[in-house]
């Protein structure tokens, strides 16, 4: 890959009638990436989207193509494409005329246009298809055929806002491993936006999560759910449960009243912070004095595993286990080092999960024997 981005937002701010929504935006896409903006309704990534599509003007910072600047470039003169949730396909042309639209306004030649769209029909899986009215489709082949009228246009860059979002859970995921399939054969930088945090980690290379016109992180799938920056990202990405704590030395962290080794270090003593355990990391035991225990209040079967909701002196942890446990029982809580995951207070410390003070109430059963037990 090159080292030059394809893409590269610097220090780029927008608002809208006063309301900020991109704060000082930083973010490079490398040419052949998989991205993946991902964020709630409203927090900047369909603006983002259309700075990089030169629909919207930044009010500051700005937006370079394979290292030169573009700020001035009008939409129609930039190498991208954009595919939206509604599929915006021209109703009075059939599916052929549709792919065949863009290559027509470039003046390509009838028998270049055929090959090509025969070539994208194939990749999205409709052949057949040609002279079919498009608003006798299906929502999954209108996609499709959204999908081919823009890769027609051989864009460098294709940006996705939502792409699946109108469609049912089952196609969705059909078409979120042929979206995937079809970047990876093209070799085109995908710009992809999704509310949908699963749709965001089976796809991409990289995802960029934010909030209220922030990048809160930018990393691998793998990177974004071990190992989180802050609390907003522990809590948006999977299920978590998010305790406060603080942290005594290198690799002992106190939280929920007892001290734990853990595998973070260069805090401050006595640092307060975030710490985050995901409930598939925590193993159910004996409530002996070794471990946190407490009471089962709920469970709820998910298919795989159970969610199993443990009250630990007023702190409802969540827990995913494949044994069933009766409501009421009373269980212990068993987590390794590597999956206690330290992290530095931020605005969002507090936010989530359901901690309340509890150390001066603690029954006899939990308490822990000093500072080497192992939870
Ligand atoms: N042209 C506009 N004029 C005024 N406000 C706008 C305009 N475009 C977007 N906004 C506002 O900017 C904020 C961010 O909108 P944006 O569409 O970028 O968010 P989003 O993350 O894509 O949300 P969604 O997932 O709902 O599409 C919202 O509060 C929105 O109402």
């Amino acid at each position: 890959m090159e080292n030059t981005p394809i893409i590269s937002l610097e220090n780029i701010s927008v608002s809208f009638d006063g309301e900020i929504v991109l704060k000082d935006f930083n973010l490079s896409i490398r040419n052949g990436e998989f991205v993946t903006l991902l964020g709630a309704s409203g927090c900047g990534k369909t603006t983002t989207l259309r700075i990089i599509g030169g629909f919207v003007k930044q009010d500051f910072g700005d937006v370079f193509f394979n290292g030169k600047k573009i700020n001035d470039l009008p939409p129609h003169k930039r190498e991208v494409n954009t595919i939206f949730q509604k599929y915006a396909l021209f109703p009075h042309l059939n599916v052929y005329d549709n792919v065949a639209f863009g290559m027509r306004v470039h003046g390509k030649s009838e028998s270049q246009i055929k090959t090509t769209v025969h070539e994208m029909l194939s990749m999205v899986n409709l052949n057949g298809f040609e002279h079919r009215n498009v608003n006798l489709l299906s929502g999954g082949q209108q996609q499709r055929v959204a999908i081919a009228r823009a890769l027609a246009n051989e864009p460098k860059v294709l940006l996705l806002d939502e792409p699946l979002g109108a469609l049912d859970l089952k196609l969705r995921k059909d078409m979120q491993a042929e979206l995937k399939k079809i970047q990876q054969q093209t070799g085109i930088t995908f710009v992809f936006v999704t509310h949908d945090q699963e749709e965001a980690l089976s796809m991409s290379d990289t995802v960029v999560v934010m909030d209220k016109g922030e990048i809160q992180q930018i990393g691998t799938p793998q990177d974004i759910y071990n190992e989180p920056e802050n609390a907003f990202v522990a809590d948006f990405i999977g299920e978590s449960n998010i305790l406060d704590g603080i942290m005594h030395e290198d690799y002992l962290v106190e939280f929920a009243g007892h001290p734990f080794k853990c595998v973070d270090k260069g805090f401050q003593t006595d640092e307060p912070v975030d710490v985050v355990i995901r409930p598939e990391d925590i193993d159910v035991v004996e409530p002996d004095a070794s471990h946190l225990s407490g009471t089962v209040t709920s469970v709820n079967f998910k298919g795989v595993h159970y969610e199993i909701i443990v009250d630990v002196h007023g702190f409802k942890w969540m827990i995913q286990s494949t044994d069933y446990q009766e409501v009421g029982n009373r269980i212990g809580l068993s987590i390794q080092p590597d999956d206690i995951h330290i992290m530095h207070k931020s605005e969002y410390s507090g936010m989530f999960g359901d901690y309340s003070s509890f150390s001066d109430e603690m029954d006899e059963e939990s308490q822990l024997e000093g500072k080497e037990a192992e939870i």
